[in-house]
């Protein structure tokens, strides 16, 4: 057998490799230490120790290997260096660290391109907006009175729920589910002042051609939703279909536990609605608004006023930018996250802010970061968006690289902002006992972006 042919160096060498491949930092310390040789050594199998802790993601091992001075250029039978390996098997920051000296670019941090975020919570496009049928009072008055036309009641921006959780959604949270009402419930309500109605869009897949004019009381087969909002307590008014349903009683948690595809239709309804709710008045010149467009555009009332000249962009729903970031030490083995005093306790999330005017989503990132915890910023990649609506902002999801590392926060807005490890971010993730800090829900972009930097799927 040959364990038992091989000569004594030959054996030292392969314990020397079985411990640089487990991970044992202070056996692989040691044997360096009385046998200086070992260090570059290769096994039988042509590997050495840096590939082998490089293979298996064990980054303090490989920082010591090349802190004693470890080759990093030997290849194995297959013609790879350990930071092939590295980066073959997805450990990016071990491979940045073997790349460092021979090249000092700080993309290198950066998780691979890959991106899922289309399926993150509040980016279900349950509904087509069908939004050239917006202009078509004719079409929208009838499918107001379609019998199995939904709508959505809000009281407060706060949707109608089943008042019970509906359990197991198979990720152990709880979920709400929307009560869509049909006309009938909804009758006394519709024309009352003070109430908002909106045009959502119509049930998918869409199987009509768009502009089909729909003849009086001929069926387009389109199942149409609409958002009913008022400020006023609609429970005298309004028939509920159950004694079950109740509005949601605050936005956060509450808006964190509907199904992920309606919480895709409530990002859209809540978003516009807030905008009515606030925007009651021409921002320009104060007058009345008349409602246009299925409840997407507001209109000055006075003839001649300069909200309707050019870009009338005033007249239309606001959806506000900002910019949320995973900041990458420049190591890439360390995040940085930080915490408002509004978190619950122990909770650390990404960085944000809202994008200001003439600025661009890369300047945004630096100016927040720099303002909110010191820290300078360099490159900066997009990975993906996420509809907000508390009330209307659109999340522009980032990864960016650290140029510095010492942290000065801004009390205003950050209690405190801390650079955590890649596992101590793990054991966040899979909720160890000894983690030092939780994360942001799953719903949110923040917890997106730090497990894609992980390079988990989000959504776990
Ligand atoms: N989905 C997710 O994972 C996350 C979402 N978010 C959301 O991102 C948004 C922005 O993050 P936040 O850290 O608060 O932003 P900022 O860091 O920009 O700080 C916001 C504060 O700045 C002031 N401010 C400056 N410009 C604006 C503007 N255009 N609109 C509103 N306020 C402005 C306000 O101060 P003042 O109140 O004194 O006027 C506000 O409280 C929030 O709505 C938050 O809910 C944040 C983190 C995670
Ligand atoms: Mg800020
Ligand atoms: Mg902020
Ligand atoms: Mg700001
Ligand atoms: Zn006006």
């Amino acid at each position: 057998m040959a364990a038992l042919t091989m000569n004594p160096k030959a054996e030292m060498v392969e314990r020397f490799l079985d411990f640089a491949a487990r991970g044992d930092k202070e056996k692989v310390t040691s044997m360096i230490s009385n046998s200086s040789f070992l260090i570059n050594q290769s096994g039988e199998k042509g590997w050495t120790a840096l590939m082998l802790a490089a293979r298996n993601g064990h980054f303090e091992v490989v920082k010591t290997l090349l802190a004693k001075g470890c080759d990093t250029s030997p290849v194995n039978k297959s013609e790879q260096t350990a930071y092939d390996i590295a980066r073959f098997w997805g450990h990016k920051h071990i491979a940045t660290l073997l790349c460092r000296g021979q090249d000092g670019d700080p993309h290198r941090v950066l998780p691979d391109m890959h991106s899922d975020g289309e399926n993150l919570y509040f980016n279900h496009e349950f509904l087509d907006r069908l939004s050239e049928r917006r202009t078509d009072s004719t079409w929208l008055a009838a499918k107001q009175r379609a019998p199995d036309t939904v709508f959505l009641l809000f009281y407060s921006l706060n949707p109608l729920v089943t008042s019970e959780p509906l359990k197991e959604d198979g990720r152990g949270d709880c979920s709400y589910q929307l009560s869509r009402l049909r006309r009938p419930s909804v009758e006394p309500l519709l024309g009352h002042p003070n109430t908002t109605l909106i045009f959502l869009g119509v049930e998918k897949p869409r199987t009509c051609a768009p502009n089909t004019a729909m003849d009086d009381g001929e069926d387009d087969g389109l199942t149409a939703w609409f958002a009913l909002s008022t400020e006023e307590d609609p429970t005298e008014l309004v028939k509920f279909p159950d004694p079950q349903c109740a509005f949601l009683q605050a936005p956060m948690p509450g808006l964190l536990k509907l199904s992920d595809n309606e919480a895709g239709v409530v990002a859209q309804a809540r978003a516009v609605l807030a905008w009515h709710s606030r925007y009651s008045f021409c921002p320009t010149c104060g007058s009345g608004t008349r409602v246009d467009d299925g409840g997407h555009k507001r209109t000055c009332l006075r003839e001649g006023c300069r909200s309707l000249r050019g870009i009338h962009n005033t007249c239309y729903p606001r959806v506000d930018p900002v910019a949320i970031m995973l900041v990458i030490h420049p190591e890439g083995n360390q995040c940085l996250l930080g915490r408002k005093k509004v978190f619950p306790a122990g909770m650390f999330s990404c960085l944000a802010g809202f994008i200001e005017p003439g600025e661009t989503v890369e300047e945004g990132v630096r100016r927040e970061v720099w303002e909110e915890s010191g820290v300078r910023v360099g490159p900066v990649r997009y990975v993906t968006s996420q509809p907000w609506p508390m009330p209307s902002s659109l999340m522009i999801g980032c990864h960016a690289v650290a140029l510095t590392t010492a942290i000065n926060v801004d009390e205003n807005e950050i209690e405190e902002a801390r650079w955590f490890t890649r596992q101590q971010v793990i054991d966040a993730t899979v909720k160890a006992k000894h983690a030092v800090f939780s994360l942001p829900p799953r719903q949110a972009i923040a917890h997106y972006l730090i497990k894609h930097w992980i390079g988990m799927q989000a959504n776990l």
